[in-house]
């Protein structure tokens, strides 16, 4: 069930008018559904509830807000974290430490030691040099710290090439064939716990088929590492299931997902993790924004929208699809263009596209921006860093302020020379 949905031909957040939201907040604004978010987290559960041993960790990156992350740890999510900064902010949301998996191909020693400090419940280890500085860290402590060694299965993920990380020439993991051999230098170092692998071949996976093929390679690498002695007891598979961006996006559901994890771990006999981000709180969110100008133009009209690139910077970046509607359509449609403000051409958010008819003032949403949206909006062109709301049957809160170009201005310093 969508949460987002129309009442009198108005967009709302579950019993939140979004118009409500906007004279209240101002645009843009990102919107987030607590129900959504609770509904996707108990499906996923669901699917994989009849697994023997299950951790299912929030990759925060796709949303780190506090608030959504109190949603999730009221679920029973525990956090996957890519940052120290990461791991903070779980502990503040009322994670447990031990719920907590640290992943990322360049954490530094201070973060390593950090985690250590914290008692977090995983390291995956992306080298084996890593592996080394953390056993290091924790023997110094009289610990052994719990990690798994990720791997590099060479799968092709079948998605957009900035977001894959399962193919061999990515940053991510070490090669899955090198694996027995670091296994067996690193597993006997003091101070180190290194019991099973991970692996996360990319994001916004519409089918199974890759996920398949990669963790019917880290079947075969179990397999082959507990023959050599070694004692394998989890195996974290990731995240990386898509949602649906376009009206006819076809994506794998969570019920299959399991059936189909089921099937490949039978007989695995140890404690799945799973990294899940976009799923749980992509179409949770949408972007909320007042069309400034239609602007007439060679080709098609430009609607001029007040969230930008630095708001939502996916189509940027990925040339990614985000579903535009006004909150209150006519009924009448036009091909346009849709762009942001900011003084790049690459800011747009779609191109001739069939969209609601809308004149400056209205408002429009940019749909299932739950997802890495808020979290990798920046201030570029000294633009505010958007306010973020949460939406709980008819209430609502500012869950993340406005934050204004005056207030990151306090945070600089002019040298005395430049004065
Ligand atoms: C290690 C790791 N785990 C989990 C995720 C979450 O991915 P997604 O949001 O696609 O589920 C990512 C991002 O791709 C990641 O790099
Ligand atoms: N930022 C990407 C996903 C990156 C996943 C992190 N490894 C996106 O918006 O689609």
């Amino acid at each position: 069930m969508d949460h987002f949905n129309r009442r009198n031909g108005v967009l709302h957040a579950e019993d939140v008018p979004i118009s409500a939201i906007a004279e209240a907040v101002g645009t843009p604004v990102y919107v987030y559904s607590t129900a959504t978010l609770e509904r996707h987290a108990q499906v996923l559960k669901a699917a994989l509830a009849d697994l023997p041993r299950v951790h299912i960790a929030f990759a925060i990156k796709a949303n780190p807000n506090l608030a959504v992350l109190g949603v999730l740890a009221k679920q029973g999510y525990g956090a996957d974290v890519v940052s120290g900064g990461e791991l903070k902010r779980a502990l503040a949301a009322g994670m447990k430490p031990e719920d907590i998996v640290f992943s990322g191909v360049g954490k530094t020693r201070a973060e390593l030691q950090l985690g250590l400090d914290e008692g977090i419940g995983q390291f995956n280890l992306e080298l084996e040099e890593e592996g080394e500085v953390l056993a290091d860290l924790a023997h110094a402590q009289g610990k052994s710290a719990p990690a798994v060694l990720r791997v590099n299965p060479d799968v092709d993920a079948g998605t957009h090439a900035k977001i894959s990380t399962g193919k061999a020439e990515n940053k991510f993991g070490v090669a899955i064939d090198r694996a027995p051999a670091i296994f067996d230098r690193l597993a006997k170092r003091p101070g180190m716990n290194l019991r099973g692998v991970a692996i996360h071949i990319g994001s916004q996976l519409k089918t199974l088929a890759p996920l398949e093929a990669a963790y019917t390679r880290v079947g075969e690498l179990v397999a082959q590492l507990r023959a050599a002695g070694h004692a394998i007891t989890h195996v974290d598979l990731g995240g990386g299931l898509g949602v649906p961006y376009e009206p006819d996006d076809q994506v794998s559901s969570a019920e299959d997902f399991g059936a189909m994890v089921r099937r490949v771990t039978a007989d695995w006999d140890v404690t799945l993790m799973f990294e899940p981000g976009r799923f749980i709180c992509g179409n949770a969110g949408l972007l909320v924004t007042e069309v400034i100008w239609v602007k007439p133009a060679a080709g098609h009209p430009y609607v001029i929208v007040d969230a930008a690139m630095n708001d939502l910077a996916r189509p940027a970046l990925y040339d990614a699809y985000h579903a535009f509607e006004a909150v209150a359509p006519t009924g009448e449609k036009f091909v346009a263009n849709i762009a942001g403000p900011v003084c790049e051409t690459g800011d747009t958010f779609a191109m001739g596209r069939e969209i609601d008819v809308v004149k400056s003032g209205d408002l429009g949403v940019f749909r299932t921006a739950g997802a890495y949206g808020a979290t990798m909006a920046s201030t570029y062109n000294s633009r505010a860093l958007v306010p973020e709301v949460l939406v709980s049957g008819d209430r609502f809160a500012v869950v993340a302020d406005r934050i204004q170009p005056e207030t990151i201005m306090g945070a600089e310093r002019v040298p005395e020379w430049v004065r």
